[in-house]
């Protein structure tokens, strides 16, 4: 192990960028707050600001990936479409078997200049983690609460305050729903079976109705579907864990620009649609496991330096108050406040862990472990 590889896994490197991330965090909260009034006056400068302060945040955990780990993230795409990206609105509809692929995502954002403003259609859960789901709440990130009978009208509505969003955006749409086991992969099998499709075999079956009113809703604002497969090298499965502890891996991610228009408008035909790319998508997995790589060429855009130089940012500025804190609190010699201050410290640091436990598929949501014995009684219907 080299010294790099050995200062990197040390607990108090860590403990570091997770006090670096924790500190701008809140602040960056509190000054997107600050932003409430001016939504009333100007909304687009208040989007603008949003949209800055939110890289603030997510490009720390960008650098932590490719510049911490030094992980290396291979594009395989058309160059035709390649000078799109970036320049463009779109829905990107992503497999969800990986701990860090959201991570993966935002490292592509980073690279095409979209980060700031880069989108999801998330579960209603991660709206409450702190720092991360309170940044969402003021870049109008949509929620679900996974029932449609909910979701419905409130998706569509929040889709639609996004026709005039004044900057380019990605909106990542993860249609399985939940993130891969082999539990609920057997599961919506069993639905998949039911319904007379063919079966996946590295994904679950995708959810169609979430696909189905975000490419209604945002025709005319998105010009395509970015359809990405991601995959790592040597059968990895990453996590945040391994990056913070600085292990390097090697994620590939496939591409293809669909353009919106050829997306069946009619529900029915759009969820055929939607099960048809899945299969694709099963397919080049299948190639991907066979050669090692995806097909197509390689067009890879490099790591920039901005994460990197915003990290540094924070980092001079939250550090030397702290380490001027810690000397006077030594100097102090009281027992209580040292004592109140590690007791602060532990909860800041189970509080990051707790966070970083909402990344790990064994903590995940039992969503899709038990809803096959509904839709296996109830006949199929193509439209609600
Ligand atoms: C150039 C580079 C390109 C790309 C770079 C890549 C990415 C970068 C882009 C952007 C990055 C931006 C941000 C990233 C940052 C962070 C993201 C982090 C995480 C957030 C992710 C999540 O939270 S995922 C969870 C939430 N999202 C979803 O669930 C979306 C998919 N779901 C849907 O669409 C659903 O339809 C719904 C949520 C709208 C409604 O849920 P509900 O449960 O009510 O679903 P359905 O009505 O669909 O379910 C009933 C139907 O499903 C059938 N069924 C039942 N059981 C199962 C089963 N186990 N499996 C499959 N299907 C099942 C049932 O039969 C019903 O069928 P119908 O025929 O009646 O529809
Ligand atoms: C600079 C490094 C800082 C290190 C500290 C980082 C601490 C913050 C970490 C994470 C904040 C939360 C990120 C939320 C993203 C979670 C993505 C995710 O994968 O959600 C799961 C969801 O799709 C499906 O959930 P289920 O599979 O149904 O359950």
């Amino acid at each position: 192990m080299g010294l790099l590889q050995l200062l990197k896994s040390q607990f108090l490197c860590q403990l570091i960028i997770c006090y670096v991330f924790l500190a701008s965090g809140l602040i960056v909260n509190l000054l997107q707050l600050c932003t409430s009034p001016l939504w009333l006056i100007n909304k687009q400068l208040a989007r603008r600001l949003n949209v800055r302060l939110a890289y603030c945040i997510s490009s720390q955990m960008v650098a932590a990936l490719e510049w911490w780990s030094g992980t290396e993230c291979t594009l395989y795409t058309d160059p035709k479409s390649y000078s799109l990206y970036g320049n463009e609105n779109a829905i990107v509809v992503l497999n969800h078997m990986f701990e860090i692929d959201f991570l993966c995502g935002w490292t592509f954002c980073e690279r095409f200049g979209v980060l700031g403003s880069s989108k999801v259609l998330a579960k209603k859960e991660l709206a409450y983690v702190p720092i991360i789901g309170w940044m969402w709440y003021f870049l109008e990130i949509v929620f679900c609460k996974r029932k449609w009978e909910e979701d419905r009208t409130t998706v569509a509505q929040s889709l639609q305050r996004l026709q005039d969003y004044p900057e380019n955006f990605w909106f990542l749409l993860y249609c399985e729903g939940t993130r891969f086991t082999p539990k609920k992969h057997q599961i919506s099998m069993q639905v998949a079976e039911s319904k007379g499709l063919p079966k996946l075999k590295y994904h679950l079956l995708p959810r169609t109705k979430g696909f189905w009113v975000t490419v209604q809703n945002l025709r005319g604002t998105a010009a395509a579907v970015y359809d990405s497969t991601l995959n790592f090298r040597n059968n990895e499965a990453p996590t945040l864990l391994g990056i913070l502890n600085g292990k390097k891996y090697h994620a590939d991610l496939y591409v293809r620009r669909i353009p919106l228009e050829l997306i069946p408008e009619d529900e029915a035909e759009c969820a055929a649609w939607l099960h048809k790319l899945y299969q694709e998508k099963d397919s080049f997995q299948e190639h991907y496991t066979e050669t090692g790589r995806f097909p197509g060429p390689i067009v890879s855009p490099a790591r920039r330096p901005w994460s990197l130089i915003n990290w540094l940012f924070w980092s001079c500025l939250l550090l030397y108050p702290l380490a001027l804190l810690l000397i006077q609190l030594i100097s102090s010699g009281s027992v209580l406040t040292i004592v109140v201050s590690a007791a602060i410290c532990y909860a800041a640091s189970a509080g990051v862990r707790w966070m970083i436990g909402q990344t790990e598929i064994n903590r995940g949501s039992n969503y899709g472990n038990k809803e096959q014995i509904d839709s296996l009684r109830k006949p199929s219907k193509a439209s609600t």
